[in-house]
């Protein structure tokens, strides 16, 4: 039904949620992020049919994204939803292919996390054209189909076109035997929400025990402040979960290579899988090193990954055992089909960074289509979780037992409640022009 919708207009917001005031989100380089999105609307010539998407950022700076939006508007608006949907790889290739624009990126920063909201939000607009959630979009498309919405330039030297073919067609007879184990059991998920930085000792204990009471099997802590506070904190949430559950680490990039690696032999004792961000996202050399030194502790990266080409090399230099996507840091829903084809060839995991507002919601299409259709397996793989801010949006996402349950409605989840658009709306919404108390010390 694509070829009667065309593109009107687009409405970009500036989105901000005043989460540092409850240090929600603290970590070791980011101590009081205000999660925020750039969100655009895309409207077309059916009132009701709208394709929403947004781009995760942590507060200033969000003006930014909001105006590359708009610089990005023109490839979109007036034209046909068909002209992109016959074939969305040459869709993303156009996006990506404005020289001027490039010429900010290219296919990195700004520019690319604007691109990703964009992207993102014609994929939600043709979804909800063809009635159906984004992850049964992608898995009712034949291989040929799927391959087609990749664009491979800068990445024929890790994965060809027909690789990705041969792995999709792979998978293809088992498809529906995935679906259903998906929607009676969910995608294993772990939280997120119990270890953050600025959280007390005692916080930080309790939403350990919860955690294990809700059923998660996964958790992750922040380290890197402080190697005695690290160290502290890691045995109140071993002490609360026992040794079955996994723990993860998240450093956030703020070690150095050799320092990395002597810290995770202090914290090795905590028996950690994982150590996510040891050190600067743009180091795979480093990265490399670092995962030779802490293995068998796997070393993950990924949600400040700038684009495939960065991805592929981290793969191809045996840097990283767990691969986390992120659907908003590289171009969106292509970009990351990309990824998830690149990984399957090379066997490692994917495990998507969420969180921030809106995250968990897209990414659970994306872990779900890779079990669907690219690895088939759901070994070592689990979806970020963080309990904040879903109330904001009409689909949020169902957590049961620990397991996302697959969204059912039409589009990539991600659109939000007008009145929340309307109340976090930067500086003149409700939540940013009156005057908001601080908490105290023991509120946080
Ligand atoms: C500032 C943010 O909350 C980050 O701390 C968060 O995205 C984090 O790295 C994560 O892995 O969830
Ligand atoms: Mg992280």
């Amino acid at each position: 039904m694509t070829d009667s919708i065309y593109i009107t207009e687009i409405v970009p917001k500036d989105i901000r949620f005043p989460t540092s005031k409850s240090l929600d989100g603290s970590d070791a380089m980011n101590p009081d992020p205000d999660y925020s999105a750039a969100y655009v609307i895309i409207k077309t010539n059916h009132p009701e049919l709208e394709g929403h998407g947004l781009t995760f950022t942590i507060g200033r700076g969000n003006e930014l994204c909001v105006q590359a939006l708009k610089s990005l508007s023109y490839l979109i608006v007036g034209k046909p939803l068909e002209s992109f949907t016959q074939n969305m790889g040459a869709f993303w290739k156009m996006i990506t292919g404005d020289s001027q624009l490039r010429w900010l990126g290219p296919e990195k920063g700004v520019i690319h996390l604007a691109t990703a909201a964009i992207v993102n939000a014609v994929w939600d607009l043709y979804a909800k054209a063809e009635r159906k959630p984004l992850w049964k979009l992608l898995a009712d498309m034949t291989p040929e189909e799927f391959v087609s919405c990749v664009d491979f330039t800068y990445i024929t030297d890790a994965i060809t076109p027909e690789e990705a073919l041969a792995l999709l067609k792979a998978k293809e007879d088992t498809k529906q035997k995935r679906i259903q184990q998906l929607r009676e059991k969910g995608y294993p998920a772990y939280t997120t929400s119990a270890g953050w930085l600025g959280y007390s000792d005692e916080k930080i204990r309790r939403l350990s025990r919860e955690a294990k009471e809700e059923g998660f099997t996964h958790i992750k802590i922040k380290v890197g402040r402080d190697l005695e506070d690290d160290v502290r904190r890691a045995a109140i949430i071993r002490e609360e979960i026992g040794s079955d559950m996994k723990l993860m680490m998240d450093a956030n990039q703020i070690w150095d290579v050799d320092e990395a690696i002597a810290n995770m032999e202090v914290l090795k004792k905590f028996d950690p899988w994982w150590i996510e961000e040891p050190t600067s996202p743009d180091d795979v050399l480093g990265h490399a090193k670092i995962a030779r030194a802490v293995a068998p502790i796997h070393v993950a990266t990924g949600e400040h990954c700038q684009n495939r080409v960065v991805f592929k090399q981290l793969l191809q230099a045996n840097a990283i055992g767990i691969c986390q996507i992120d659907s908003c840091r590289v171009g969106g829903v292509n970009e990351i089909l990309a990824i998830l084809l690149m990984a399957a060839k090379f066997n490692v995991p994917v495990c998507p960074h969420a969180g921030g507002v809106g995250l968990c919601e897209y990414v659970q299409h994306l872990s779900m289509i890779d079990y669907i259709a690219i690895s088939g397996t759901m070994e070592d793989r689990i979806i970020e979780y963080v309990d904040h801010l879903h109330e904001h949006f009409f689909e949020p996402v169902v957590i049961k037992q620990g397991a996302y349950m697959p969204p059912e409605k039409p589009g990539y989840s991600i659109t939000m409640k007008p009145e929340s658009l309307e109340t976090y709306s930067f500086p003149n919404g409700k939540a940013w022009s009156e005057e908001q108390p601080k908490l105290t010390k023991n509120e946080i």
